[in-house]
């Protein structure tokens, strides 16, 4: 059995931060900002797992209002989302992202981002896609106010052990 999963996320940009993506940090000269380290691709793959299995969002299990939450390393947050997911028995067959950023250039940073998602979902990489888009210089993430990323995950029922 499968269940289909959405994710959707935005974060604005800070010239104080440094940028978290993908659970990597990428050398620019801002960074995103949020109550935990803002990593828009970490938190829009979260939401897509936990849109999946009908269980809410990353808001209603790390809620901004905690303190524990603040500064949070989102693969932790993630890994708890997954750890969550195999409770139900249930485990990624493949997931597609894109991040819309007119700045920086991520293509050199895509296999490294893939690479840490892979290990964080359990999966070969290969069964991990992250593609980086422009807006064309249009609207916020066009004027390098924020970054926005959007995820589709495919979960697949594991197999039952006899
Ligand atoms: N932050 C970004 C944005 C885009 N790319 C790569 O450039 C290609 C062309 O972008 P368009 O927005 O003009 O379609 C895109 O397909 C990405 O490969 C990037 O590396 N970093
Ligand atoms: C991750 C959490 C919690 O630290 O904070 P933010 O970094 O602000 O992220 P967001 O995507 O706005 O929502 C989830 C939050 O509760």
């Amino acid at each position: 059995m499968f269940r289909i999963g959405h994710g959707f996320d935005v974060h604005a940009f800070d010239k104080d931060r440094p940028l978290i993506l993908g659970g990597i940090e990428i050398d620019h000269h801002q960074g995103l900002i949020g109550h935990s380290d803002a990593d828009v691709l970490l938190h829009t793959i979260a939401d897509s797992i936990l849109g999946a299995l009908a269980l809410g969002d990353i808001g209603k299990f790390f809620p901004d209002t905690d303190a524990a939450n603040k500064d949070l390393d989102s693969k932790v947050l993630l890994r708890e989302v997954v750890e969550k997911m195999t409770d139900m028995n249930y485990e990624v067959n493949n997931i597609d992202a894109t991040v819309m950023a007119e700045q920086p250039k991520l293509r050199p940073h895509i296999d490294d981002m893939r690479e840490v998602v892979a290990s964080l979902l359990n999966v070969p990489i290969n069964h991990v896609n992250i593609k980086a888009t422009t807006t064309e210089k249009l609207g916020f993430t066009g004027r390098e106010e924020g970054m926005a990323a959007e995820a589709v995950v495919l979960l697949k029922k594991m197999e039952e052990l006899s």
